[in-house]
């Protein structure tokens, strides 16, 4: 062995010893798919009735920030094993050595307890109850239970990432309504057909590490009939706030322009099939998801925030 390569690993095994850095534990917390969790919860917030102090609502969202975060650190913890053998995820902190498993484990575990304590003392305990509700649900019921035993994993299991707008809603109002379980409906019937247009891609990544997501149990075709039955429900359950007039016209009509794309792209993998371009199709569906569901609760932000909202006839207030 050279003296190069010695000092190589001697390097890499000090850098082990010596903790993560800042962005590794940054890295854990799943900042970019979690931007995302963390708007919901801001929409959440403001078009639930009636007011609260910024400063609260502020500390509402950091708590949801911070829950969603120590909830990917936790998911990042226990699915270590998995992680280091996909091509997409092998380059996390706790696959590379970079964390170790204990570390992501008690910044996970402390940042959980922290936001929901601070959420129960500093906003309401309806808000705080939610929280570790979503926390449990995704790192014991999604992570460590469903992921790895049934190819429904992400229809139950994506239940924990419908659940933010709830908390948002909850920590001005202190209840749950009609409102905001139609928010947690929408997140909770666009999550089959975001995370099954990856998984069409990425198949072969889930089938190496025995994880049975739906197109490595049921086959490419039967994931691509799910796609389009759930991007059927989608569009239908989007509409839901206008039904129950917390939206008016311009939501309704921007959540109608965006679920017919949506269902355009979701029917343009069912007709290429296993062709040439399939890949790419579930790549357009699956980017264009995220942007789908930015847009719709933008909308319904601008529209309440700007005072835009103009009554379907008939519907709502
Ligand atoms: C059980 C439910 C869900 C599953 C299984 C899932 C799965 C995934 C996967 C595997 C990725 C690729 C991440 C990567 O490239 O490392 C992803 C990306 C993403 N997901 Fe989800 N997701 C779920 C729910 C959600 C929810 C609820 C949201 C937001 C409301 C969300 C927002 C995003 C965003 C923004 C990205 C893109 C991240 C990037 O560009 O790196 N996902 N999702
Ligand atoms: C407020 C709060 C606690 C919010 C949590 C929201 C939540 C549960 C979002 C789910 C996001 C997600 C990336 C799921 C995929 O897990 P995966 O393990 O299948 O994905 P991976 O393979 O990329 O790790």
């Amino acid at each position: 062995m050279s003296d190069l390569s010695v000092t190589n690993e001697r390097l890499e095994a000090e850098a082990r010893h010596n903790g993560g850095s800042a962005r590794d534990y940054f890295e854990l917390l799943k900042p970019r798919v979690m931007s995302l969790v963390i708007f919901t919860g801001l929409v959440g917030i403001v078009v639930a009735p009636g007011t609260i102090h910024p400063v609260i609502a502020f500390t509402a969202l950091l708590c949801i920030a911070v829950g969603a975060g120590a909830s990917g650190a936790l998911n990042m913890w226990y699915d270590a094993d998995i992680d280091a053998q996909m091509s997409r995820t092998s380059s996390r902190p706790i696959p590379q050595g970079r964390i170790e498993p204990g570390e992501a484990l008690g910044f996970g575990a402390t940042l959980s307890v922290g936001s929901v304590l601070a959420m129960g003392v500093m906003v309401n305990w309806t808000a705080a109850a939610l929280l570790a509700l979503t926390i449990g649900f995704y790192l014991f019921v999604y992570t460590m239970w469903l992921k790895r035993s049934t190819p429904q994993n992400i229809v139950i299991g994506g239940a924990a990432g419908a659940f933010p707008p709830m908390i948002g809603w909850a920590a001005v109002t202190g209840s749950v309504s009609l409102e905001s379980i139609a928010l947690f409906l929408i997140i909770f019937m666009w999550t089959p057909p975001h995370f099954w247009a990856l998984a069409l891609y990425r198949a072969g990544d889930y089938e190496k590490v025995s994880v049975p997501m739906l197109p490595v149990i049921a086959g490419k075709r039967e994931t691509r009939k799910q796609i389009l039955i759930y991007s059927v429900l989608l569009v239908a359950t989007s509409l839901a706030p206008v039904a129950l007039g917390f939206a008016g016209l311009v939501y309704g009509a921007a959540a109608l322009c965006a679920g017919i794309f949506f269902l355009v792209l979701a029917a343009r993998i069912w007709t290429e099939g296993d062709g040439e371009k399939a890949d790419g199709r579930a790549k357009a569906l699956f980017g264009f998801s995220i942007l789908y569901l930015f847009l719709l609760f933008a909308t319904l932000l601008v529209e309440h925030a700007a005072g835009l909202k103009i009554a379907v006839p008939g519907l709502g207030a």
